[in-house]
């Protein structure tokens, strides 16, 4: 399948040329920048040397849609739905890696982002989370990827809410994630002294990814979700853990419940539940397309504290995306994902 990427000079657009370029069914055309227009990828990013060695070039909707079939656009929100409607009316499928297109509910986006200009793609886009939506992804024109602290909170809470087992108003998430989660732009909050030795939080109580959270995993419960999400930033390159705190509705223990997650995950390639006793950690993950996912119940508090981890360009974005390619297309889901974690 031949197919594009806009936005290809970013954190993501990287992880994707390389993810892409490896791809035993894909064959990459175009990739845009405003940036880098016609600078060679591999000379921005000289790991890509010798291996994908391809002109950047500007933004042009009618030449995608002559050479590709497929487009990523891996843009900031906001930015992505100045794009994606001109790319579906030209007939190209669309996988894109920002908010913009994860919402059912309009006023939910328009509240926690600013006003949307195509809400009525809202209809057409499937949220990209294979786990939970892979019957609507396959044969869809329009992916919206998932967020990176979503997919690792929604995969370690689903088997759970799905199944009625926790309070649904009592859910707590405290996650970590390493500074790509922010982009390849330049900020205050990300520069080297400001993140190496140290650690903290921020967007306390008003993170976006909140509401991203809670009308996916509310879809799934069928019932509306409040719950309490704080991110934090690490001083390491790439890598998310979720922990998450949640009620109990009913007497269960550790080996019930982890038996549980294993059937409830059990056909998934890219999920892997621990064994009792043992946890996810960061390095496990990094460089793969993996979710682990560990837990215990705290019998004394009756509460279950599972923990996730993903890689936050992979699993949390390109991976994902790339999955997300390869379920739509009807490949084989792992055809270009089958790295396992660097460890160190
Ligand atoms: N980083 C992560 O871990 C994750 C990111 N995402 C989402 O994926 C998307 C891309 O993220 P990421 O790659 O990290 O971001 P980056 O900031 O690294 O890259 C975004 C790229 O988009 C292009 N761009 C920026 N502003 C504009 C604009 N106004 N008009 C056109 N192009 C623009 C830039 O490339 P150029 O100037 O060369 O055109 C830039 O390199 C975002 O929506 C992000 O939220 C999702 C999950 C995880
Ligand atoms: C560390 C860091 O800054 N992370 C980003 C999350 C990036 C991401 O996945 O966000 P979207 O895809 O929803 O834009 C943040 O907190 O905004």
């Amino acid at each position: 399948m031949k197919v594009s990427i806009v936005g290809s000079t970013g954190y993501t657009g990287l992880e994707l040329v390389r993810l892409l370029n490896k791809h035993p069914k894909v064959e990459l055309e175009i990739l845009t920048s405003r940036s880098f227009d016609g600078e060679v990828i591999s000379d921005i990013y000289q790991n890509l040397k010798g291996e994908a060695d391809i002109k950047c070039e500007a933004l042009d909707i009618d030449k995608l849609a002559e050479s590709s079939e497929l487009v990523f656009t891996a843009l900031p929100h906001g930015v992505s739905m100045e794009v994606v409607p001109q790319l579906l009316a030209k007939g190209l499928k669309v996988i894109d890696l920002s908010g913009d297109y994860r919402y059912d509910n309009l006023e939910t986006y328009e509240s926690w982002y600013k006003a949307h200009n195509s809400p009525e793609l809202f209809k057409d886009a499937v949220y990209g989370l294979p786990e939970l939506n892979r019957a609507e992804i396959k044969g869809s024109s329009l992916v919206a990827n998932p967020g990176c602290y979503p997919t690792a909170s929604i995969l370690a809470l689903a088997p759970l809410v799905d199944k009625g087992l926790v309070d649904l108003n009592n859910i707590i998430i405290d996650a970590k994630s390493g500074t790509s989660g922010a982009g390849r732009k330049l900020s205050l909050g990300s520069h080297f002294c400001e993140v190496n030795n140290n650690f903290k939080a921020y967007k306390v109580a008003n993170h976006r990814h909140t509401s991203e959270i809670e009308e996916k995993l509310g879809i799934l419960a069928k019932k509306d979700i409040s719950l309490s999400f704080t991110p934090h930033l690490l001083p390491i390159n790439r890598g998310i853990l979720a922990t998450v705190y949640a009620n109990l509705t009913e007497n269960i223990d550790s080996k019930s419940l982890l038996k549980h997650y294993q059937a409830y995950y059990q056909d998934e390639s890219f999920v892997r539940v621990m064994d009792e006793g043992k946890l996810p950690e960061i390095k496990h993950v990094a460089g793969s397309n993996y979710c682990d996912i560990g837990l215990t119940v705290d019998e004394r508090t009756k509460r279950v504290i599972v923990i996730s981890t993903i890689d936050n360009l992979l699993k949390g974005a390109a991976g994902q995306a790339v999955q997300n390619l390869n379920i739509l297309a009807g490949w084989d889901e792992t055809l270009g994902l089958d790295n396992v974690g660097l460890y160190l």
